[in-house]
């Protein structure tokens, strides 16, 4: 969380390849790196981008204690002078990165270090944790609200997500992806997340009867009341004692912003006869909260079987993104600097084709068709190409170069910005609405073929010719 001291949450071989790095004289020489991922979760077409507002704190104070420089010297594997150059340490290099909410592609830089060696290795851990949270938890949250289409989803996952991090930042990350609010307090005083909910079993538990439950709910909190109507029995009793507590305590007072919220039994069919009841009883107004292990899959399920539900409650699907938990963002060196200032693009082989870096320095451009304004596709290119949109541009697959597609009418975006510039922060941080707003902008600018949830379009991550051409040629160079 944003307030601690976090510089020593770091893989171990981070430290001991750093003392390694100062005492081989590496540790000035610039680096750069880029973080990237291989495949969308859940199969999706796309990803969500997001944990930078944290990486950007996490910067902020970087630095270590007295303390952690006596721990370190306890291990008996660190050179002195290594430890005294630790006090003074400080980030000094830059980062690049797509804004928060940006949809991303596999195999893209969301965010790139160029840094001192030893300043670019240290951050690794931390700025993969980040970005790799937070992703995950936006975009499977951007699929859950894209399933509700168009109804209120909220974040009900504290309780059950893997530890405090999880559940707040983890509730912050959902918001971004599109969820309206969360029950998790602290998320709402740390980010500016809407926070509010329901009530729980214990509440209607505690009273003499249900009613007496509802009634005093409805007296204590007269606007935005959900009464909770699965505890004895939904129909027979939790929906007819709502009604009443509606009808004498709400309606008397003008107050028609009030809904049930069912948690058990079969959903689809206790919504529709809920809201028959509740229509019948002249409570067209009142809402309907539906929660119970949901997930994407269950909400488009409940809705094609004609569900009468407003607002779906997400928990354990959600924050612990259950069906794929993993969001696997890598950080790998891609050039490093000579003495002189050169960059020097670095690769890293694999047998397995698709686990080959892209090297060097880069740009990333996401090109728009000026018509219909959609997303066509992105490209990667060296950090000193220009695009010019007045000139068609011809873009090819890297994987089957005999296949190309020209642009004509179209812009160039730069999707990475700076945001850090020699140690010191460029970016101004958007507000957490601005950015779930902004996500749900460039979401609607991809097609519906790259969007849907079942076998999407693979959406083209090119190369351009300069950067294809020395990715071939240092394939071709390297050594064992
Ligand atoms: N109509 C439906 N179609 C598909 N899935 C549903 C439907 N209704 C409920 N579910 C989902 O089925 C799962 C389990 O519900 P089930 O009724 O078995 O248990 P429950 O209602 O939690 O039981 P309990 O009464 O003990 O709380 C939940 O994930 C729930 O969201
Ligand atoms: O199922 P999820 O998607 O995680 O949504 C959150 C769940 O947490 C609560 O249940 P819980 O049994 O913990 O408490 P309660 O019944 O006392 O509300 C709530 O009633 C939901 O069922
Ligand atoms: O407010 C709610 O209804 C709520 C909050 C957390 C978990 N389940 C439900």
């Amino acid at each position: 969380m944003q307030r601690e001291n976090l510089s020593m949450l770091c893989d171990f071989y981070e430290l001991t390849m750093s003392n390694g790095y100062f005492l081989n004289g590496f540790y000035k020489r610039n680096t750069y790196f880029d973080v990237f991922f291989r495949t969308v979760p859940d199969g999706g077409g796309f990803a969500i981008a997001a944990g930078l507002e944290q990486i950007v704190h996490y910067i902020e104070q970087l630095h270590f204690e007295e303390e952690d420089i006596e721990y370190l010297r306890s291990k008996k594997l660190f050179d002195e002078k290594f430890l005294t150059y630790l006090r003074e340490f400080k980030f000094t290099g830059d980062i690049y990165a797509v804004p928060e909410g940006t949809p991303v592609f596999p195999n893209e830089p969301i965010l790139t270090v160029r840094a001192p060696a030893i300043e670019a290795q240290l951050i690794e851990t931390f700025v993969l944790l980040a970005i790799n949270h937070q992703s995950l938890i936006a975009t499977k949250a951007k699929r859950i609200v894209r399933a509700a289409q168009g109804r209120v989803v909220l974040e009900f996952g504290s309780r059950r997500a893997q530890g405090a991090d999880g559940a707040v930042i983890g509730a912050r990350a959902a918001y971004i992806g599109g969820c309206a609010g969360t029950a998790c307090t602290l998320t709402d005083e740390l980010y500016g997340v809407p926070a509010g909910g329901t009530m729980a079993h214990s509440w209607v538990q505690m009273f003499d009867s249900e009613y007496e439950a509802f009634k005093t709910y409805c007296e204590l909190y007269p606007d935005n009341t959900t009464l909770l109507v699965d505890t004895y029995n939904t129909l027979k009793s939790g929906v007819p004692n709502a009604i009443r507590a509606f009808k004498e305590i709400l309606l008397p007072k003008g107050i028609t912003n009030f809904a049930i919220r069912l948690d058990s039994g079969d959903i689809a069919y206790l919504s529709r006869q809920a809201r028959n009841m509740l229509d019948e009883a002249g409570l067209s107004c009142c809402k309907i909260t539906a929660s119970n292990a949901l997930d994407e899959h269950l909400i488009r399920d409940l809705l094609m079987q004609g569900a009468c539900i407003d607002t779906f409650g997400v928990g354990e699907r959600l924050i612990t993104a259950r069906s794929a938990p993993v969001f696997g963002g890598v950080y790998k060196l891609v050039a490093i600097e000579a003495p002189d200032g050169t960059i020097v693009p670095k690769i890293k082989v694999s047998e397995n084709t698709s686990k080959i870096t892209n090297p060097h320095f880069k740009k990333l451009y996401r090109f728009f068709d000026n018509e219909s304004g959609k997303a066509l596709a992105d490209e990667l290119c060296i950090y000193d190409e220009v695009i010019d949109p007045d000139t068609p541009h011809t873009i090819f697959d890297p994987n089957a170069t005999w296949k190309t597609k020209t642009l004509t009418n179209f812009t160039a975006k730069e999707l990475q910005v700076p945001i850090f510039k020699n140690g010191k922060r460029v970016y101004e941080l958007p507000s957490i609405h601005d950015i779930q707003a902004y996500c749900t902008e460039q979401v609607g600018l991809l097609w519906d073929e790259v969007q849907r949830f079942e076998n999407p379009h693979t959406y083209y991550v090119d190369l351009s010719r300069r950067l294809w051409d020395i990715k071939r040629l240092l394939l071709q160079d390297c050594k064992s």
